[in-house]
């Protein structure tokens, strides 16, 4: 991966493992596909997130947001990265929903890392960019 929007290598590690790991919680009985988030928050601490779909499927929500939700509750609302691991190559983006949820709390030039399913396998675009 060429750029790093300013994060350490611990913490591009730290990101793509906990976007990874929130996979495992995903409810997707629905669709079968798992999406995890992870937000490195402006205080340098976590927040995860992953997809909770319905049988309603419309009331289904999206990792990100969920993740966004999660943080917001918290106090957190200002993020230095977004996380979406993803079971597919290459990885996917978020959905206008979650990009339009982000762009609420994040400005242009926060960095999205979007894995997929190998190792390796990351896409880093800014919010402004996907
Ligand atoms: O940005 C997105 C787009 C889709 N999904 C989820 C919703 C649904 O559970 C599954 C298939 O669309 O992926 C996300 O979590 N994030
Ligand atoms: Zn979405």
């Amino acid at each position: 991966m060429s750029q790093t929007y300013g994060l350490t290598p611990e913490e591009l590690q730290e990101l793509s493992k906990r976007a990874a790991a929130a996979k495992e919680v995903s409810y997707c009985p629905y669709s079968n596909f798992r999406v995890g988030c992870a937000l490195l928050c402006e205080d340098g601490s976590w927040v995860i997130g992953a997809n909770i779909e319905n049988a309603s499927y419309p009331v289904t929500i999206c990792a990100e947001r969920t993740a966004l939700v999660k943080a917001i509750t918290e106090g957190k609302k200002k993020f230095r990265a977004i996380g979406v691991s993803t079971d597919i190559s290459p990885p996917a983006s978020p959905c206008g929903m979650c990009r339009q949820f982000i762009r609420e709390f994040s400005d242009d030039c926060v960095p999205i890392f979007m894995y997929g399913k190998d190792e390796g396998d990351c896409v880093v675009r800014t919010l402004g960019e996907v």
